[in-house]
């Protein structure tokens, strides 16, 4: 399929998705974000993608929401702009494969929305993160509010959304906001090198590992914890994890199929 605001593309398990309109620093319009939607959708029913890597060409990740589109949206039209965008985020975390964010350089406002959907994010040493909307008189409206609050805490959280400021990469490690920092010029290898450890383990308990977690960080400590031991009891019917056992007692390899 052809897009026109996005670059797809597969190498063995992996797939790449690459915000594609460099010069407006990836800037999230409406094309771009159907088109992002449409392309994570078409990955995750790819049988032979197990995981998914979303990055941004040119010097930036996302720049966030396009601002040029806020000058005509009524009211009620900012509220379906927020809800799609934080449809579509919604959606990037809910799919059962992995998902990575390369933070090649600025991830804010909605692009670090993005990144914040995503499983794992990787940034290279000069990428910069934050949540300017306050600089527009405006908050985050695709999901920031909640996920950087659950992933840096809310004293963190409130100081970037309040101030708007831009966190270096290495500050936004020390938070937990990013999993690890490279030089830009190792950042693709490293994050290759992530991506194809995780695609080598069994696709069916990745799905049950982000499932658990995503529903459980929302609900009670006793009901994450049911929901751990229900999806242990049910992941034993699987052939992988056949698989993995029987690898492991032989001293081998294991081949995981995701059945
Ligand atoms: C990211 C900044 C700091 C980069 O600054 P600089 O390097 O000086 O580059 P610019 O000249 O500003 O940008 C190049 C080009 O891109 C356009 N652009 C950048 N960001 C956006 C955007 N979010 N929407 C639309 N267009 C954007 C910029 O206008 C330039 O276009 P020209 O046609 O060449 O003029 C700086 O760009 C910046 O601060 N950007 C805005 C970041 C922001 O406020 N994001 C939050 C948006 S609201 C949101 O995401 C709601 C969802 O929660």
């Amino acid at each position: 399929m052809e897009f026109e605001t996005i670059e797809v593309k597969k190498e063995g398990t992996l797939a790449w998705l690459i915000l594609n309109r460099p010069d407006k620093l990836n800037a999230l319009n409406l094309k771009l974000l159907e088109e992002l939607y449409q392309a994570v959708k078409n990955f995750d029913s790819d049988n032979d993608v197990r995981v998914i890597i979303i990055t941004g060409k040119g010097k930036a990740f996302c720049a966030g929401a396009d601002i040029t589109q806020f000058t005509e949206l009524t009211p009620v039209n900012a509220w379906k702009f927020a809800k799609r965008g934080r449809e579509v985020m919604d959606f990037i975390e809910s799919i059962g494969k992995p998902t990575i964010a390369m933070i090649n350089g600025y991830a804010l406002g909605g692009g670090l929305e993005l990144a914040l959907a995503c499983d794992i994010r990787v940034a290279s040493e000069e990428a910069q993160l934050g949540l300017p909307e306050i600089n527009l008189g405006i908050y985050p409206g695709y999901g920031g509010t909640q996920r950087l609050t659950r992933i840096v805490g809310k004293g963190k959280a409130l100081e970037m959304m309040m101030t708007g400021d831009r966190i270096p990469a290495r500050d936004a490690e020390r938070y937990g906001l990013v999993n690890s920092v490279y030089p830009s010029a190792d950042l693709e290898k490293e994050t290759r090198k992530l991506a194809e450890k995780i695609s080598e383990k069994s696709p069916v308990a990745l799905s049950l590992i982000k499932e658990i977690v995503n529903r459980g960080i929302d609900s009670s400590l006793l009901t994450g914890l049911s929901m751990e031991s229900l999806g242990w009891g049910t992941i034993f019917s699987t052939e992988d994890k056949k698989e993995g056992v029987d690898a492991f007692l032989k001293k081998r390899k294991p081949n995981f199929k995701g059945i």
